[in-house]
């Protein structure tokens, strides 16, 4: 074990305090493993504590959160000016932890552990937004966007994923259709949308397999429209039975555009951004990520 390199642990503040966690990290440093632990209190933690892994010369920076901490290290790691750029290592520990369970990222706390400081790292994509704000995962807007902004953090913590399905069905009221055009490679769409997903990953929202195709390593982003003419209905057969769906369009671009009339918000992995015109694009292999073996998500 003592040939593990060394990394550092980026700790959301809101997931510190398991004791199972502790155990872990502290068997890791008596086998000899060497692995610094930071804590997050509030958004930009993530990118002072990159800096420091990198004066450190780790190899991996493990992202020990839910998508929305490994969203902010992912990106403080593309930012990065370092000669020397750590890979990204993935400990689930939030909420609907979307991203890593669908990379294969296993339950157990140890084991994920020593995934993320020892796995195969692998060049993935991630996407860009305005040229500035990134997401890993997935963006979502519409309806599916109410249902992750609006879930209170607390609701969030004692009913895990399950959470965003049961506020979302709590807030029907909200359920609005927003009327948009959507543009990408050979791709051209406008018309009413109940839920946009825009995917480098596959789900979100807590296991919403929103784009069942999508790869991490391809180049692509996946786009999936939930159409808003029948708006309840067509959202439950859609989520149930998307291949009989006749409310899905679906698209595969290196990146799309969406404008609004009216402001859309977007989920990046989980965290809001409101606006009227969106570009969202690829950036090709722009980090190395630590995953288990046949990641069902790499081509
Ligand atoms: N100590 C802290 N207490 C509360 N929030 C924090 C703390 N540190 C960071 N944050 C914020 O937590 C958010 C990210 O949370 P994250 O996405 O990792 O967990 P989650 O939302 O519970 O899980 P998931 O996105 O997988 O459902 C960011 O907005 C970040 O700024
Ligand atoms: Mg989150």
């Amino acid at each position: 074990m003592t040939d593990f390199p060394p990394s550092l642990l980026i700790l959301n503040g809101k997931g510190a305090g398991e004791p199972a966690l502790r155990e872990a990290i502290n068997q890791l440093r008596e086998d000899g493993v060497e692995i610094h632990v930071r804590v997050t209190w509030e958004k930009g933690d993530a990118a002072r504590y990159l800096d420091e892994a990198c004066r450190l010369g780790v190899a991996t920076v493990i992202a020990g959160g839910g998508d929305g901490t490994i969203n902010e290290v992912a990106t403080a790691i593309i930012q990065c000016e370092n000669s020397y750029i750590p890979a990204l290592g993935l400990l689930p520990l939030g909420t609907a932890n979307d991203f890593a369970t669908s990379v294969g990222i296993p339950d157990e706390l140890e084991k994920a552990l020593k995934l993320a400081i020892a796995g195969n790292a692998t060049a993935i994509d991630i996407a860009r937004v305005n040229d500035k704000t990134c997401f890993i995962n997935m963006a979502t807007g519409g309806f599916g966007t109410r249902i992750t902004s609006e879930t209170p953090e607390k609701l969030k913590a004692a009913l895990g994923g399950v959470s965003y399905l049961i506020h979302g069905l709590m807030r029907m009221d909200t359920l609005k259709a927003d009327r948009c055009e959507i543009r990408g490679e050979n791709f051209h769409w406008q018309g009413d949308a109940l839920v946009i997903g825009i995917g480098n990953g596959r789900q979100a929202g807590g296991g919403q397999q929103l784009c069942p195709d999508a790869l991490i390593n391809d180049g692509l982003l996946h786009l999936r429209i939930f159409t808003g003419e029948e708006l309840l209905p067509a959202l439950f057969t859609t989520l149930s039975r998307p291949e009989e769906s006749p409310n899905l369009i679906d698209g595969v671009s290196s990146w799309f555009e969406i404008t609004a009339p009216h402001d859309i918000t977007f989920n990046l992995d989980g965290e809001p951004m409101s606006g009227r015109e969106f570009r969202i694009e690829t950036l090709p292999h722009a980090l190395e990520c630590r995953l288990p073996p046949g990641c069902p998500l790499l081509r």
